[in-house]
């Protein structure tokens, strides 16, 4: 038997999830690692908040298996609910917040904390998410951003070890969501595993260590955003499509030290293909190593997927978008059925 320590923070395996007669969970199977942030991404209506309620025992799924933190809690169609110890340990943030309303945000707070066994302090989280001049505010006259970050605070004050967000950062405006993601990096930096939901192609971008996307109540793609967006690629045209050779040839020179890279000499162009995003110290390396060789004057471009180029090529739909014209392109890296 494996030990505890080295099971996922989360394993999904076929959950199915209908409302009525209308399926919202198609068979979705994932695996969240302990530590690291996982994005559940996909459009409105795709199942993700469906997903996150039956992972978080809130909701029973109508068949598959769940595991949080090693322990089974849905089997089939039966739940084994989540015993109070396993409740501890993990937090949860649901859009719509699930907070009274009549008590003050920072009482809520406070009597959050008094729950768990070693809560962190209500008060230097309210300030950490900006609520403190509301701390004395009914939580029913919180904005709805307000509220937001209540729920997070709430979801986070008993320092769980894995904590579900269904869409944290929706209605927050942009300062304050990139306060929330400070936050986020932080808590993932801490080990703190996580569970995101997100229909914000930048959220799991910026955020998010794995990304499972699901479309229409299943999964359509997993696995980091680099290997899901694919090798970046930097262009380099020279000036004299005759250059094309000797410029590849400068080029693996120049990079040599830098393993991860392949150089690729084609008609007009020369394509640097990485691992790994081509920042700007990667761009700048390319360019040093072309002035240095007398190639300044080529041009140099950085091409990058992102996932909503994904989720198109997957789909034909755009992920915020309404459904767009554009028929989907062979599928990549689609999950089998
Ligand atoms: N309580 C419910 N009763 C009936 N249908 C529901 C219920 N909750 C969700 N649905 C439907 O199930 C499907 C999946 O919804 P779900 O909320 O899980 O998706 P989502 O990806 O989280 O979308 P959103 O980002 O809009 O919250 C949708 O078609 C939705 O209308």
């Amino acid at each position: 038997m494996s030990s505890p320590a080295a099971d996922p923070a989360l394993s999904v395996t076929d959950l199915r999830k209908s409302y009525g007669t209308r399926p919202a969970v198609r068979g979705v199977g994932f695996t969240a690692e302990r530590g690291v942030l996982t994005a559940v991404l996909g459009p409105n209506g795709a199942g993700k908040t469906t997903t996150v309620e039956c992972c978080a025992g809130l909701r029973r799924a109508d068949a598959g298996t769940i595991e949080v933190l090693g322990r089974a809690v849905v089997s089939g169609a039966r739940s084994a609910g989540y015993p109070a110890e396993l409740r501890a340990r993990v937090g949860v943030m649901l859009q719509d917040g699930g907070l009274p309303q009549a008590p003050k945000a920072g009482a809520v707070l406070e009597h959050v904390a008094r729950l768990h066994h070693a809560p962190a302090d209500p008060s230097q989280l309210l300030d950490r998410l900006g609520l403190r001049t509301v701390a004395r505010t009914s939580v029913r006259r919180l904005s709805g951003g307000q509220r937001q970050r209540l729920a997070l605070a709430a979801a986070l004050v008993g320092r769980p070890e894995l904590v579900f967000l269904d869409e944290p950062s929706a209605g927050l405006d942009p300062q304050v969501r990139l306060d929330v993601w400070e936050l986020l990096r932080e808590l993932r930096d801490a080990g703190v595993s996580m569970v995101l939901t997100t229909h914000l192609m930048q959220e799991a971008e910026e955020l998010a260590d794995h990304v499972v996307i699901i479309d229409d109540g299943r999964v359509v793609a997993r696995g980091s955003p680099g290997e899901l967006t694919g090798p970046e690629v930097v262009r380099v045209l020279p000036r004299q499509a005759d250059d094309v050779a000797a410029v590849a040839a400068v080029l693996r020179h120049g990079l040599a030290g830098h393993d991860r890279f392949a150089v690729s000499a084609h008609s007009t162009e020369v394509t640097v293909q990485s691992a790994q995003p081509p920042d700007a110290a990667i761009v700048a390396a390319v360019g040093t190593a072309l002035a240095e060789a007398g190639y300044g004057d080529a041009q140099i471009r950085a091409d990058r997927r992102t996932l909503e180029d994904v989720f198109l090529e997957l789909t034909g739909r755009r992920l915020g978008g309404p459904q767009t014209a554009l028929a989907p392109e062979e599928p990549q890296r689609r999950e089998p059925a």
